[in-house]
């Protein structure tokens, strides 16, 4: 299976997950967008469902095949969210946010009861932190949070600086307006350690570390789609 294979594989397995009268969140990526293409199929045959959005780019997809979103104020609690990662670790540690979306996201999934993580084979590793920890930071006094978040790095032995993530040159803006630094950590030995260190500074809006929130993995592999619980 290609690597889009396998996200299509994903994506469609969540279905199971959704019953009719739920109310969703959809989450971001590549990944996450098979499903909502899954949903737009589901829904257009009748299913009912109260849809909302981790990400503008998210709505708009949706959008785009006949769902509607709601406003997640006027929702109250979800019955499940379904999103990609960028890394799945041990214990469904997850590593989020290489699509900028991670604040967003995270706010839908800390409103969910149930949330599934949906991520191709590459992507589940021992360790986490081969990809880089993006962490989303308030654009006033930006610099001043970044000598901060660095001093937290050193206290955990990672000696990788923050690198603020730009496009065509320009500091890439998430949806909230604020900036996203991305650091190549290497390997995360203290996820929830780092994540409460970096939670702690001030500037910092939230990090891409998703812990004790995702209920399932379903992995895609070769032989088909894996379920993957903490
Ligand atoms: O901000 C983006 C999200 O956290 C995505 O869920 C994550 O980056 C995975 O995206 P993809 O499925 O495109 O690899």
């Amino acid at each position: 299976m290609t690597v889009d294979e396998q996200k299509e594989a994903v994506g469609e397995a969540a279905l199971k997950y959704v019953k009719p009268g739920m109310k969703v969140g959809l989450g971001t990526g590549s990944t996450a967008a098979w499903f909502v293409k899954a949903i737009a199929r589901e829904v257009e045959a009748g299913l009912k469902l109260t849809l909302v959005s981790t990400s503008v780019q998210t709505t708009q997809l949706a959008e785009s095949l006949g769902l509607t979103i709601k406003d997640i104020n006027d929702v109250g609690t979800l019955d499940l969210c379904v999103d990609g990662a960028d890394e799945v670790g041990d214990g469904l540690a997850l590593i989020k946010g290489g699509g900028g979306a991670l604040l967003r996201e995270k706010l839908i999934w800390e409103q969910a009861r149930t949330c599934v993580v949906i991520a191709d084979a590459a992507k589940h590793v021992p360790v986490l932190g081969k990809f880089p920890l993006p962490i989303e930071v308030e654009p006033f006094a930006w610099k001043g949070t970044v000598n901060r978040i660095s001093d937290v790095l050193v206290e955990f032995d990672i000696d990788k600086l923050p690198i603020m993530r730009k496009k065509d040159g320009q500091p890439w803006i998430t949806d909230g307006g604020n900036l996203i630094f991305d650091v190549a950590c290497g390997r995360i030995e203290d996820p929830s350690g780092l994540g409460a260190a970096l939670k702690s500074v001030t500037g910092v809006v939230d990090h891409g570390l998703f812990l004790d929130l995702a209920e399932v993995a379903l992995i895609a592999t070769p032989d088909g789609v894996r379920i993957v619980e903490p």
